[in-house]
């Protein structure tokens, strides 16, 4: 898979080449690349904002930039990811559909955002996907396309080791995850589950799942079907 990410701090992005994510930009099986939007200005400032049409308060991001950028990018099989507080909910269904994609585009705003226009252009020729990590706000969109790269990465094959430890994970079958616990048995006077130490994997099996609903029920019931 290859990942573009568009954004005015591209250092932001060094931190990607760590970890599972770093071994598999090494190992060629994910193709990620930051890109400073002022490249594609043409001024001696490489001024990439100015002030919004109607008034208000802060500074938004000039359409030309973003069209040369994305216009050096987006392709056919391309979906342009705008990160957004305005966008659909992110999630791990749409997480496991980015997966399945070869090529995204991160188009990272700053400021109040960037001028709607480059979103219409986009989604008039192509797929555009505007994304919310979360109903708070945050300064840049590049803490959001962060997240989101690295939920949708970690799911491409041959990124994480063991394919099996995606599947007991939060989410990943509707549920929150199930309480974890590794050696010493006993740890400032708290104990392991006495079935965990059973060896009957039939009961370990049934009190996890349990585990999960009771879990789920408590802190998202609105994650339990009605
Ligand atoms: N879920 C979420 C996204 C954002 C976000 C995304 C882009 C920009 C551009 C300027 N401020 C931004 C904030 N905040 N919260």
């Amino acid at each position: 898979m290859r990942i573009d990410i568009v954004t005015i701090f591209p250092t932001f992005f060094d931190v990607l080449g760590l970890s599972l994510i770093g071994k598999a930009r090494e190992s060629g099986v994910l193709d990620i690349r930051a890109h400073d939007l002022r490249d594609f200005t043409h001024d001696r400032h490489r001024t990439v904002d100015d002030t919004p049409y109607g008034g208000g308060a802060g500074m938004v991001m000039k359409p030309e930039p973003w069209g040369e950028a994305l216009d050096s990018l987006v392709g056919d099989e391309t979906v342009l990811i705008v990160t957004s507080p305005a966008g659909e909910p992110f999630t791990q269904t749409i997480a496991r559909e980015l997966a399945n994609e070869s090529h995204l585009v991160f188009a990272c705003g700053r400021y109040e955002g960037i001028d709607q226009r480059v979103v219409d252009h986009y989604a008039e020729r192509g797929r555009v996907r505007l994304l919310s990590i979360g109903d708070y706000v945050l300064n840049g969109g590049e803490v959001a396309a962060m997240a989101i790269v690295e939920a949708v990465g970690r799911l491409v094959p041959g990124v994480v080791g063991n394919p099996a430890s995606l599947v007991e994970e939060s989410h990943e079958d509707g549920l929150l995850e199930y309480p974890s616990y590794t050696k010493p048995s006993e740890w400032r006077g708290l104990t392991v589950p006495p079935v965990l130490l059973s060896g009957n994997h039939g009961l370990i099996a049934s009190w996890r799942h349990d585990q999960q609903v009771e879990r789920t029920r408590r802190v998202r019931p609105d994650l339990l079907p009605d």
